[in-house]
């Protein structure tokens, strides 16, 4: 991932020559823009302008002008932040989650955020089938088996299961859960879903309540948005009624599983599997998970390709074009 490069702040005739619209890089150091957005809007970003100047004191400085920032990857945007800048009217996420968006904040202010939109949704959903099927015939732990010299002394290798025909849970029938179920249904499983309302368009079945689509599901594939609501929406009431069999698949957010409860299932054996492209304390990943061959683990990259990135750069600019021109915003999130 390539971070964009330190950024020239025009100053004084140097500035009034230059229009393209001034956007604030909001961005802790790990984090970096992957992408350039340098031709179409003045990118101004404290981290790689103002190495000696406090954080604070640049953005004080700079706040009359800011009207838009982008936030990259899960830095926060919180009150703390929106009080430095009274100007502020536009947050352009570049996730598809903004649970790192004070929304109800913005919403105060009369801020409008946007995220990433379904810039993200097909390659996240390739990402929960392959950790799913991944999950199912063992395939990270039959790699494992032929590297560490096993097969030769040791020709049994345990069963995987078939994924056809299997009963899949997804909750969030979303962009993401949507793109899961298109191609899941390919693969000959059956799906239902819980969501906070039943979607009528939908060809699945719809259970309003976790419980109960985990009574009826082999696997439950979790792709719903992390709010107040959701937080651990899958619980050991939802662990216990998917079963011993089951297998939980989360590309959402850590906290959207109970993640203690997760590791006691998963070492008594009361569910099957999982795979797990999230974590509550990221990049803290429980110990416990590590020696599970039934487990899949991977840091967080199911939504990063380079083709999500251009998706993701297009719709970042569409919607700052369609700000600085008054026009509607692309992909604006609702707010509750
Ligand atoms: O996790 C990544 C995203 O929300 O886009």
């Amino acid at each position: 991932m390539s971070a964009i490069e330190n950024v020239n702040i025009p100053s004084g005739n140097e500035e009034e020559a230059d229009r393209r619209p001034l956007v604030l890089v909001h961005r802790l150091p790990r984090f970096a823009l992957p992408f350039d957005m340098r031709t179409t809007f003045r990118l101004l970003d404290p981290i790689a302008s103002a190495a000696d100047e406090p954080h604070q004191d640049f953005l004080s400085r700079h706040a009359p002008s800011i009207r838009a920032l982008i936030t990259v990857g899960p830095t926060p945007v919180n009150a703390d932040l929106l009080d430095l800048l009274p100007s502020l009217r536009l947050v352009v996420g570049s996730s598809a989650g903004v649970d790192h968006i004070d929304l109800n904040e913005c919403r105060r202010r009369g801020i409008a955020v946007t995220n990433a939109g379904s810039a993200f949704s097909e390659d996240v959903a390739d990402y929960a089938v392959a950790l799913l099927l991944d999950v199912f015939r063992r395939i990270s732990a039959a790699d494992r088996f032929v590297r560490s010299g096993s097969w030769p002394r040791k020709p049994e290798y345990p069963l995987g299961f078939k994924l056809g025909g299997k009963r899949v849970g997804i909750v969030g029938l979303g962009s993401i859960g949507s793109e899961v179920a298109k191609r899941l249904v390919a693969f000959g499983c059956r799906i239902a879903y819980n969501s906070r309302n039943k979607k009528p368009s939908a060809p699945y079945t719809y259970h309003a309540n976790v419980c109960d689509l985990a009574v009826n599901s082999d696997v439950i594939v979790v792709c719903c948005a992390l709010t107040k609501e959701t937080h651990h929406i899958i619980n050991k009431d939802v662990m216990t009624a998917l079963g011993k069999g089951g297998v939980i698949i989360n590309v959402g957010r850590g906290a959207l599983v109970d993640e203690k409860e997760l590791v006691q299932y998963l070492t008594r054996g009361e569910i099957g599997g999982a795979g797990l492209d999230v974590f509550e304390k990221e990049p803290d990943v429980p110990k416990e998970l590590f020696t599970l061959d039934n487990v899949v683990l991977s840091p967080h990259r199911a939504v990063l390709t380079p083709e999500s990135f251009e998706a993701v750069r297009e719709v970042m600019t569409a919607n700052l074009n369609a700000f600085f021109s008054d026009k509607p915003l692309l992909s604006p999130v609702q707010y509750e």
